[in-house]
């Protein structure tokens, strides 16, 4: 079992309209620890019958939670986000569990999760309309925001807990109610949330956590006309899915998926500082985010000393159970995930590439992997057009800023980019030319609350964070008033 000081925090039923309940066959989903193999626990396999309840309920908190008043919601959502940050630390015990990832990272992730609660709980309260000019002397025109209604939410695996919140917390503040559905894989992170909403006062029903038969949970969520909105995270091939699914109910929807981001060293960067860049954007999470540097581009005339400099720092990384400090690297989150970057490893061999370091499973076993840096990779090869989502390096070279902009796009996703020089002129011009929903120049971390999180092409739809995030959440209404 897990070392918690609050036990309670680790839930093995759902929780739905204000009570943990078990599948209604008592099916359950077992949930293993990836750098062990052992088992932590079970979760209820649910369905769409328990997911119908679920909605019901949230139907039916909605009008009683849309009435108060965004400081009386706000209320209740601090309180949520103190309770995350009291319980960080055990939430980060029950995610590096799960998950896998470094405690450190775990960590950081329950503050960036408990950062979205705390940000909406106050965009919440600056939701405003407009008064209009008339182009008639009798009438006065006056335009108000409206919370949409039930929304669902399905969430992956790699971010367990802040995909979750960047979702419910401007839901929640809007004045929706939300019915989450989160990965089979890292189930206890969500639930864990849930106990600590239902300790903050949440009303019965605006807040539920279904886990279990995901296609027949999304069945539900996309088909139940009650759902007037769906925020999904994960693969582009499953968000394809889910927003055909929702076409026929015609519901609003936030989608944001995969990603494939360039990482540009021109000749003028500074090395080290691309380095530290390339470390944090590839290796975080152990390359299992979606925001990952996937294309590292290396300009001709620094294309060995980058190469070399990387290699060092690569060599420096500590591959372990994240439980264990010191980790910087833990296991990949399932078999699956390390046969796909074998794939990749051997495709650029194959195709020419030159391994520098790394290269294969890491003798720990299970899914542990090491972290792998590959030269003289060419567009031809699968890591060039496909999300690896591990920690695989590839270095291509590139002479001139339009030959870069060019292979930098050439991908039909486009959700973060990254690029490294000193020179201002060069920042505006590629900053402008990327297409990317973001882009990040002369560093490889940017995810913040207080920023727009989304991409463009096939990367997705909306915005999560910042002020843009709760129109998400929102229906526009006008209104014109005519006899008084
Ligand atoms: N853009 C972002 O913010 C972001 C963040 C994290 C992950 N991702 C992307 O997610 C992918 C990795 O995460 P993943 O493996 O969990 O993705 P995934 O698409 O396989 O699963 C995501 C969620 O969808 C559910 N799901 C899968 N098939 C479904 C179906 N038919 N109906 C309903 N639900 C279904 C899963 O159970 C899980 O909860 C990567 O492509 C990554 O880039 C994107
Ligand atoms: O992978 C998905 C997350 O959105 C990454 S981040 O922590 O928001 O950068």
């Amino acid at each position: 079992m897990l070392n918690l000081k609050d036990p309670a925090l680790l839930r093995q039923q759902c929780f739905i309209d204000g009570e943990w309940c078990d599948a209604d066959n008592a099916a359950t989903i077992t949930v293993t620890n990836p750098a062990t193999g052992e088992t932590l626990g079970t979760v209820p396999r649910m369905g769409a019958a328990e997911t119908a309840r679920a909605i019901a309920a949230a139907n039916a908190a909605w009008p009683a939670w849309r009435k108060k008043s965004a400081r009386e919601r706000s209320v209740i959502l601090r309180e949520w986000n103190d309770l995350i940050i009291e319980n960080a630390d055990d939430l980060a015990v029950i995610m590096t569990a799960e998950q896998g990832k470094p405690l450190l990272e775990s960590k950081g992730e329950i503050a960036y999760a408990a950062s979205f609660i705390e940000w909406f709980a106050e965009e919440g309260k600056r939701i405003e309309g407009d008064t209009l000019q008339s182009p008639w002397a009798d009438r006065r025109l006056v335009v108000t925001k409206e919370p949409i209604g039930v929304c669902a939410a399905i969430t992956p695996w790699n971010f367990p807990a802040a995909m979750i919140t960047r979702k419910a917390g401007p839901a929640l503040a809007a004045g929706c109610p939300m019915v989450v559905k989160p990965a089979e894989l890292t189930p206890f992170s969500a639930l864990a949330l849930a106990e600590l909403a239902e300790r903050a006062g949440m009303p019965k029903g605006v807040f539920s956590v279904v886990t279990g038969d995901s296609k027949a949970i999304g069945g539900e969520m996309t088909g139940n006309p009650l759902v007037r909105k769906l925020s999904f995270t994960g693969s582009t091939q499953v968000g394809r899915v889910l927003m055909e699914q929702c076409a026929p109910t015609i519901k609003k929807l936030s989608l944001e998926l995969g990603g494939n981001a360039p990482f540009i060293v021109f000749d003028d960067a500074d090395l080290d500082a691309a380095v530290e860049g390339a470390i944090a954007s590839k290796y975080r999470n152990a390359g299992q985010t979606c925001v990952c540097a996937n294309r590292l581009y290396v300009q001709d005339g620094v294309y060995e000393r980058f190469a070399e400099k990387l290699v060092a720092a690569v060599q420096k990384l500590k591959v372990g159970n994240g439980q264990d400090m010191g980790v910087t690297q833990g296991p990949l989150i399932e078999e699956k995930a390390v046969l796909k970057v074998e794939q990749h490893i051997a495709d650029a061999l194959s195709k020419g590439g030159r391994l520098l370091t790394g290269g294969k499973r890491h003798t720990l076993g299970h899914s542990f992997f090491e972290p792998t840096v590959i030269a003289d990779v060419t567009s031809a090869m699968q890591v060039a057009t496909e999300e690896t989502f591990g920690p695989l390096a590839p270095l291509f070279r590139f002479d001139t800023e339009d030959d870069v902009i060019a292979m930098a796009n050439d991908t039909e996703f486009g959700l973060a980019a990254y690029f490294y020089s000193r020179d201002i002129g060069r920042v505006w011009r590629v900053a402008d030319a990327l297409e990317s929903g973001m882009v990040g120049v002369n560093t490889g971390l940017i995810s913040t609350e207080v920023a727009p999180f989304g991409g463009v092409k096939q990367s997705g739809l909306g915005r999560e964070g910042s002020r843009y995030g709760i129109d998400d959440y929102l229906v526009i209404k006008y209104i014109c008033m005519a006899g008084l």
